[in-house]
């Protein structure tokens, strides 16, 4: 493709995300090029990294686009077109060489117009970044978060939020079901992949740069799954033994469920709940992928009996809560144009009543891992707040009932917190807590497999299951 035609696939990718604002963009794209597979793999990158650089850097680019009545030009005039542009030229295009990117000849964006040429003409002699800007534009973050956030991170704000506003890493977890991190590392370099171990997660394994991970061997053979190293701490956390019961309450496409099956060993059984249908469906294939043999799914419907009869018999119970995703802003932008108040005032409820549901399951000394990707007190240190309040029964684990397998800094205390710029991870939080030992005689015994619970040792047919996600 032509550069202008790069520029012009970048517009269209952008105006099908504009147009389904409720949907994630890599949704979005991923069906966008679904469509166009005539799109190879170096242009399909060129145009998703100047769409990404154009949502990243959304409020700054529409700063500099203020309504200018008396010269004709509305806010309404800010589309995709100009986004595009004026990204092109703070990227280091002159003014001109961009004009001259919209020739209208085919398969190029059609011409400037007067109000957009008008527009462009005052980013001359300007940066993206401006001193005038507020720090909620100039990071990116949404306003009415600020007091939030402001809360949360005092004067670390600013280099949490640029390092949010950073590319994220490509992290992998090695899967020591299939062989060691070692061997994970020298089958990626024999498929000339460079990769590195990661300081904090003791399987995980960081790329550098963007490479095609999910077309090499030792992805295909399971031996490496892509995971954050952030999540593959909160598995850490978790810390099932091999043989226990485990519940993953919240399991969607399994992430969680794969690298707590790893380190059970296979052994054991591990439940991978969830009320998504799709979502469990995703997790088939790479639960085969990885070879977990000791994992049942168990789709949570209104009214199932299945929780009830299982309430304190598992070893362990993992909640990983829906949540506003604020932790993951570095790989999906747009959640920040997207998350309302209104989504946190539902969430934050939802995830009360998911906690509390799951906390039934767990048995009398068992441990319950309550987990977000939020960066928000409100998901998190409030939440568990509540919870144990509630539940008298419950304790947020003490040193030395928390995991061995986290790093000692995270070891200390019942929760964790991790963030892009102290951590170099998505923004994650952590808190185990553990089920006081007292018994009763009115328990439910151990129970089996689930009564509608699917074995994931099914998929043998190919093509079933989803595509691997990075969660
Ligand atoms: C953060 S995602 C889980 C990601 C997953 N654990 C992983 O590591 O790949 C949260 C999940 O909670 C599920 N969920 C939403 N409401 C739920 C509920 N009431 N009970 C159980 N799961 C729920 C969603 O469908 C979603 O899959």
């Amino acid at each position: 493709m032509t550069p202008e035609a790069r520029l012009a696939s970048a517009i269209d990718l952008l105006n099908a995300i504009a147009a389904a604002p409720r949907r994630p963009a890599d949704a979005t794209a991923n069906a966008f090029f679904r469509e166009r597979r005539f799109i190879g793999g170096g242009d399909r990158r060129a145009i998703a990294q100047l769409a990404w650089n154009v949502l990243r850097n959304w409020r700054k680019l529409h700063w500099h686009f203020p309504d200018r009545a008396a010269e004709g030009f509305s806010t309404a005039d800010v589309t995709p077109r100009l986004l595009c542009a004026a990204m092109l030229h703070f990227e280091g295009m002159a003014l001109d060489d961009v004009a001259r990117m919209f020739s209208g000849e085919r398969y190029a964006p059609a011409r400037l117009k007067a109000p957009e040429k008008l527009a462009l003409s005052h980013l001359a002699g300007k940066k993206l970044a401006m001193p005038q800007q507020s720090n909620a534009v100039r990071l990116e973050y949404p306003d009415w978060l600020a007091p939030a956030l402001e809360a949360q991170f005092g004067p670390d704000l600013v280099p949490e939020m640029a390092a949010m506003g950073q590319a994220p890493t490509l992290d992998l977890r090695a899967n020591l079901l299939k062989g060691t991190r070692e061997e994970a590392l020298r089958e990626l370099a024999r498929a000339g992949l460079t990769a590195k171990p990661t300081t904090l997660s003791p399987w995980g394994l960081r790329l550098e740069g963007r490479q095609p991970v999910t077309a090499s061997q030792p992805f295909r053979d399971g031996l490496v799954e892509i995971q954050d190293e952030g999540s593959q701490l909160v598995a850490a956390a978790a810390a099932p033994k091999p043989g226990q019961r485990v519940a993953d309450f919240c399991a969607g496409a399994a992430g969680k469920t794969l690298a707590m099956a790893m380190l059970m060993e296979n052994r054991g059984q591990i439940v991978a709940c969830d009320v998504s249908e799709p979502r469990l469906e995703g997790a088939a294939k790479r639960l085969k992928r990885a070879g977990v043999h000791n994992a049942t799914r168990h789709l949570l419907t209104a009214g199932d009996k299945w929780a009830k009869r299982r309430e304190g018999t598992f070893d362990v119970v993992l909640v990983d809560a829906p949540c506003s995703g604020t932790g993951t802003w570095r790989r999906n932008p747009d959640a920040r144009l997207r998350l309302r108040q209104q989504d946190l005032d539902e969430l934050v409820p939802k995830q009360a009543a998911i906690l509390q549901r799951a906390a039934k399951l767990v048995r009398p000394g068992g441990r319950l891992v309550y987990a977000t990707c939020s960066l928000l007190d409100a998901e998190n240190g409030q939440q568990v707040a509540a919870f144990l309040q509630s539940h008298p029964d419950f304790a947020l684990a003490a040193e030395g009932e928390t995991s061995s397998l986290l790093p000692e800094g995270l070891r200390g205390k019942g929760a964790f917190s991790l963030t892009p710029y102290r951590d170099g991870t998505d923004g994650f939080f952590a808190a185990t807590m553990v089920r006081k030992a007292a018994p009763t005689s009115t328990e439910a015994p151990l129970a089996g497999p689930a009564e509608g619970s699917q074995a994931l040792r099914a998929p043998d047919q190919p093509g079933e299951g989803a595509p691997a996600s990075a969660a």
